[in-house]
């Protein structure tokens, strides 16, 4: 059997991230955990474009339009969406899961999903940096991971 496997190595990729500012004091924390993690996975600094929109609601738009341009090698959506009183918590998040994975899905550039969606504050703390790691860390790598892949099964 032939497994293709890919490294996390990140030389030579264009990276996008695309943040939500909607609860900025967590997205803040996942953009600088998806640097981090793609620099250390040797990315370019220069070759990280980071990009902000309203809130996870737009992410889609942007995302698709960035992996539509050919600069890129996968695009990076994080964003953060706090369950609220309303049932608005619902509409963003199921449109910004179907709009990210449709972005990547018809250009045929990986768009990674690094939306956390949580239920109150402090889970929110916990996947920004805390107990349970960064989800913006964790999105990154695999944006390699895939652009990587992408290369190779083309
Ligand atoms: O990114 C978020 N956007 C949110 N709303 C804004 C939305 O993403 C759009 O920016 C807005 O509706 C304008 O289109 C949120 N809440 O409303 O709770 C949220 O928690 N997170």
């Amino acid at each position: 059997m032939n497994r293709i496997d890919t490294k996390l190595i990140g030389t030579d990729l264009k990276i996008a991230i695309v943040a939500g500012r909607f609860n900025d004091f967590i997205t803040s924390q996942l953009v600088s955990g998806a640097e981090g993690a793609l620099v250390s996975h040797d990315v370019d600094t220069e070759d990280i474009d980071l990009i902000y929109v309203p809130g996870a609601f737009e992410i889609p738009l942007a995302a698709k339009t960035l992996a539509e341009s050919g600069n890129y090698d996968a695009v990076v959506a994080l964003g953060c969406v706090i369950r609220g009183s309303t049932t608005h918590y619902d509409y963003v998040c199921n449109e910004a899961a179907k709009g990210i994975s449709q972005a990547g899905l018809t250009t045929g550039v990986p768009v990674m999903f690094g939306i956390v969606t949580t239920e109150n504050i402090e889970q929110a703390i916990e996947r920004a940096g805390t107990k349970a790691g960064n989800k913006g860390a964790e999105t990154a790598t695999g944006a390699i991971e895939m652009a990587n892949l992408m290369k190779k099964i083309r």
